[in-house]
């Protein structure tokens, strides 16, 4: 067994990767950590997530406040998942590579292999390039053999985890005419913000509303790692979770339905957390509370409409998480998923 913490056991991602990590055969679930000045410290996971009641029920540490303590507490575990803030992962992912801990970060602090990225985009100056071009970005159907070599990887954002599932197949096997940039509209559940309470996020204000337009920091992170622009345009639903993507683009000439399943299916036969549709398309009903990450399309008149869904607590966060982490100790990449 390989001993596993959890570092912001009590958001959102958090607690499914506790719920994951309870049950995984080859992780023992040594510990969950808060902030050291956090209002839930040494209370039961299960008191603030009452369907963890016997289920997972550990108290959230405080982390400790010293570089010294955090090293002694990663020379005692594996692998850590750090289900925190941009800022709080990019500051931890060090002192835990550096005791040589194999580091999951569901944050965006080591995804993109730029600094002026995170000036721009997220607001701090990166302070270790070095780790930014090591970290193997956690996209597990298409890096697992990047993944098994990696010791920081950061899994995708859940637009980016989506959005890039749907149009990898396409442009890898050059299927789009880019000319006409790759559009993705996607709406998100609420649970994408995160748990703080915020008045966007509030039961009275959550409508169905574009946000970020042109300038979400995903339309970066997708361009950057599929490799050609895109428009992004995100939405916020008045549902708790799931995302669902529908994506808008032109085929090259002579391109029909038949070669866009062979396709698709070239890549995802083989990939048991990516379910194809040959007909119908996916609905977050379909996805919610799994692992997966369903993907359906439809071709007329030279355009194809791509439909993706995911869990964004699961496909777009802890569930990939921990899928990379399988891939990257050698085990099945379901173990504890399916
Ligand atoms: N929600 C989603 O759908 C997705 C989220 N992500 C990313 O995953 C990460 C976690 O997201 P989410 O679970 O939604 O976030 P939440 O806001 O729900 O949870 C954040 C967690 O971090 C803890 N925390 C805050 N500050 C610190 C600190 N200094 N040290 C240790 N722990 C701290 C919080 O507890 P406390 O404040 O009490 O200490 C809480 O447990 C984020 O980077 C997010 O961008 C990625 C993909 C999808
Ligand atoms: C609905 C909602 O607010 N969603 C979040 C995305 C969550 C996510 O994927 O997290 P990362 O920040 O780690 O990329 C947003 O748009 O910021």
């Amino acid at each position: 067994m390989l001993n596993a913490i959890i570092i912001g056991a009590s958001g959102y991602t958090g607690a499914e990767l506790a719920r994951i990590l309870l049950s995984h055969p080859y992780f023992h679930l040594q510990g969950l950590y808060v902030s050291s000045q956090s209002a839930d410290a040494n209370r039961n996971i299960s008191e603030l997530y009452p369907q963890l009641k016997q289920v997972v029920d550990l108290p959230l540490l405080p982390l400790p406040d010293s570089t010294e303590k955090l090293t002694a507490l990663a020379e005692n575990v594996d692998l850590v998942f750090l289900a925190t803030a941009h800022e709080v992962s990019h500051d931890l992912a060090p002192i835990f590579l550096q005791a040589n801990c194999q580091v999951f970060d569901l944050s965006g602090a080591y995804r993109v292999n730029n600094s002026d990225f995170y000036r721009q985009f997220y607001g701090f100056e990166h302070q270790y390039p070095d780790l930014l071009a090591k970290a193997v970005y956690g996209l597990a159907e298409w890096n697992a053999e990047q993944i098994k070599q990696a010791d920081l990887i950061a899994v995708p954002g859940c637009y980016p985890t989506v959005s890039q599932l749907c149009l990898k197949p396409l442009i890898e096997n050059q299927l789009l005419d880019l000319t006409q940039l790759p559009i993705i509209n996607a709406v998100s559940g609420v649970s994408g913000a995160g748990r703080k309470a915020s008045l966007t996020s509030s039961f009275c204000e959550v409508s169905l509303q574009p946000y970020g337009v042109f300038h979400h920091r995903h339309q970066p992170e997708i361009a950057t790692h599929l490799g050609t622009d895109v428009i992004f345009t995100p939405h916020l639903g008045n549902f708790k979770r799931g995302i669902l993507a529908t994506i808008t683009a032109k085929l090259q000439p002579q391109i029909d339905e038949q070669q866009v399943y062979a396709c698709y299916q070239q890549y995802y036969e083989d990939k048991p957390l990516v379910r194809l549709y040959s007909q119908g398309l996916p609905s977050i009903k379909a996805v919610e509370f799994s692992p997966y990450c369903d993907i359906g399309f439809a071709c007329h008149q030279g355009h194809i409409i791509v439909v993706g869904a995911e869990d964004n607590l699961l496909k777009g966060a802890a569930a990939q998480a921990v899928q990379c982490a399988n891939i990257r100790y050698n085990l099945a990449e379901t173990t504890g998923l399916i």
